[in-house]
This record gives C-alpha cells, structure tokens and sequence, in this order.
C-alpha cells in the first residue's frame, strides 16, 4: 500500500517564486507576496497521509486545494518542497517518470466527471487501462467488476449523456477504481451533484472504502462533507494549512478562531459519536443493547429521550468499552467553542482573499 508524505511544500505564481518563498519563510505575510505581482497558492504545507487513510483537505474557493493536489501528483510542481510518494520524492521526477508514477500509484477523480462522451460506459471505466496499454480483455473484465461495485452493472454499453449526474460521477469513481491504484485523488468529486445525490455517494464511498482500504486524499470546500468523510481533516486558509485533526479534535479544539468561527454551525450531535464521551466501565448495565463506538450521538437522540438511562458502548470486536450517559451527551453538545478573538472577527470570506 501507498502512502504520501508532504514537506514543506510551496507554490508561487508569478514572478521571482524562489525569491519569494525565502521571504515567507523570513516571515513575510500574503500583502507582500501581492505587492510582488504574485501569489501564494501554498505556503509551507506539512502533512502525512496513511496507507488506507482518507484525508481530506478543507478550505474555501481559492485558499489552494487544487493547487496542493495537483502538486500531489506531479501535475503542478512545487516551487519548493517535497512530495514523497511511498518514500519517494516525485517533485524532480521526469515526465515519463511522474506518468508511470500516477498510473501505478494514483488516480484521480474530478468534478465535472470528465467522461468522454463518443465512449461507452465500459469504455469510459476502462480508460486510465487503456492508456497503460492493459490488455482489451483484461480491461473489459477490471472495468466491469469497478462498475459493479459503484451499481452500474447493467450499464455498461450507454453513453454518459444518457446517464443522470450521480450515475456520472458513478462512472468516474469506478474509472479511478479499475485503475487499481491504491491512492484516490477526489478533487471537488461530488460537489457538482445534488444534495441527496451527493450523500448518496458520500455513503457508497464510506462503503466502498471499508471494503477496499484505498488512501483517499479528498478535497472539498464542504465542511459537513469534510467531516463525514475524513478519518482526518486540514483546513486551508489562504495557502496555509491552519489545522490538522479528526473531525472532533477540530470541533473540539479549534487550532485558530478562523477555524473555530468555520465549524460554529457544525451539527455536533452527527460528528460527535459514542466514543468521545464514554465514560470506561468493565461491564455493560444489564438488559440494556449496546451501540458501536462509532455511533453519531444524534443516533441516540430517541433511545434516550424515550428511557434516560445510559447506554453501553462496545468496540468492533463487541467488547464492553464503558457507557455513554444522557448528562454526558447534553454536555457534549452544549460545549462552547472558544471565543473569536479581541475585536479581530475571523472572517471566513478572508480565505479566498489571497
Ligand atoms: N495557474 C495559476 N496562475 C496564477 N494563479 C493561480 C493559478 N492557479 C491558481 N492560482 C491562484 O492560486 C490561489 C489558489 O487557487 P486554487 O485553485 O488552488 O484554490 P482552491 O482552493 O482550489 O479554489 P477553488 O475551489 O476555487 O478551485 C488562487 O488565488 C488562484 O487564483
């Protein structure tokens, strides 16, 4: 399995972007990068992504998300920094080099599907194969069985305009999955698609995903998406990443009050689950069915409002973890964010301003 480790990473457009870099990390802010007649579209970005981990980069329209996972795939190159990709840095690769690397490595997803519209389904499923030179009855069997596992068996010899939006993105997902690469890239994947549509496909990922262990690198300007799906999470902000943590650790403690002013409106009760409030215990309470660890508080709303009495938690392999009490998840979901600071309200729309 593939994992990616990002260091230092730093992208300038315009001119002088070495020169510029230097003075960034000499302490200079974006005002200076634009006052050069350039812009900072990443600036010093650090993180690691797991073998198996799906990580998703947050941020609004413009803080640098396209840019970062273009440079995670040698598409962009950095200005400065490294992009190691199974211990390997891409970022002097040759363009041969970085071809091979993406087809065995790494697929992406885009937004607006990018399907070819004179192909069929099949066709359109098979491509990333196709262009690896993969043999047509090898293709033709690994496309198959990717579109059978996003629900498209059956469809194979339409064509993309014959297909709604979600059936679409459907087709993208399982090119990007008979590719057999262990890494996803998912640029803004279902940010085109309706709101039911679109957590319809948040769901087949998730399940798709227990199955398969893919590393996803995941990009979105949605923060709820962001939540739901990221065993991590990194918010961006103007070219920098503010903060790195799991959805709780970043509802819980804000790094900043940008991010702390970002999550206010967060639904706690659907992030916050079992586990970050149960109170250890060696034995459950009797007569009473356990939840998993995982569970969304919100899923204990009726339980609870029905018979106030706590409820055990068990782990994956149904051993009794302790028990999760009415009080302990009232507490939870009244827990006040830290304040926005001294006069200096963080304004979200700043993101974009770089
Ligand atoms: N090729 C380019 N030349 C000059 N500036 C660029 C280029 N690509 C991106 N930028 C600038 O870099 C900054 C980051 O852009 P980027 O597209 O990475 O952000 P984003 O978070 O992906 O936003 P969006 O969701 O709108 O695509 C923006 O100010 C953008 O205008």
């Amino acid at each position: 399995m593939t994992s990616v480790r990002v260091e230092r990473l730093y992208k300038i457009f315009g001119p002088q972007p070495t020169e510029l870099v230097r003075r960034l990390e000499a302490g200079a802010d974006q005002e200076e990068i634009k006052a050069a007649g350039a812009t900072a579209a990443v600036v010093d970005a650090s993180f690691e992504v797991g073998e198996g981990e799906t990580f998703v980069v947050m941020g609004l329209s413009g803080s640098g998300k396209s840019t970062l996972i273009r440079m995670l795939n040698g598409l962009l190159t950095p200005t400065s920094g490294q992009v190691l990709v199974d211990g390997e840095d891409i970022t002097g690769m040759s363009a041969p080099a970085l071809r091979a690397m993406r087809q065995q490595k790494m697929s992406m997803v885009f937004q607006h599907f990018a399907l070819f519209p004179h192909r069929t389904v099949l066709d359109n499923a098979g491509y990333g194969l196709q262009i690896r030179g993969t043999s047509k009855s090898e293709i033709n069997e690994q496309a198959r069985e990717a579109l059978s596992l996003v629900g498209l068996e059956g469809w194979e010899e339409r064509y993309p305009q014959q297909l709604s939006g979600g059936m679409r993105q459907r087709v993208g997902l399982a090119r990007a999955l008979a590719a057999q690469t262990d890494v996803l890239l998912m640029d803004e994947a279902f940010s085109a698609l309706d709101p039911l549509i679109k957590r319809e496909m948040q769901d087949q990922l998730l399940n798709l995903n227990a199955k398969l262990g893919k590393t996803i690198i995941f990009i979105t300007h949605d923060l709820n998406e962001a939540m739901r799906l990221g065993d991590r999470v990194a918010m961006m902000r103007a070219g920098r990443i503010v903060q790195v943590g799991t959805a709780e650790q970043i509802l819980n403690e804000p790094a900043d009050d940008y991010v702390a002013t970002f999550v206010k409106d967060v639904d706690r009760s659907r992030v916050l689950t079992a586990a970050s409030i149960v109170e250890p215990q060696a034995t459950a309470p009797p007569g009473e069915d356990p939840v998993p660890s995982d569970t969304p508080m919100a899923d204990l709303f009726t339980r609870m409002s029905a018979r106030a009495v706590p409820v055990p938690v068990v782990d994956e392999q149904q051993r009794v973890l302790g028990v999760v009490t009415p009080a302990a998840v009232f507490k939870a979901l009244c827990r006040e964010v830290p304040a926005v600071g001294d006069g200096e309200h963080a304004e979200i729309e700043e993101a974009s301003d770089v």
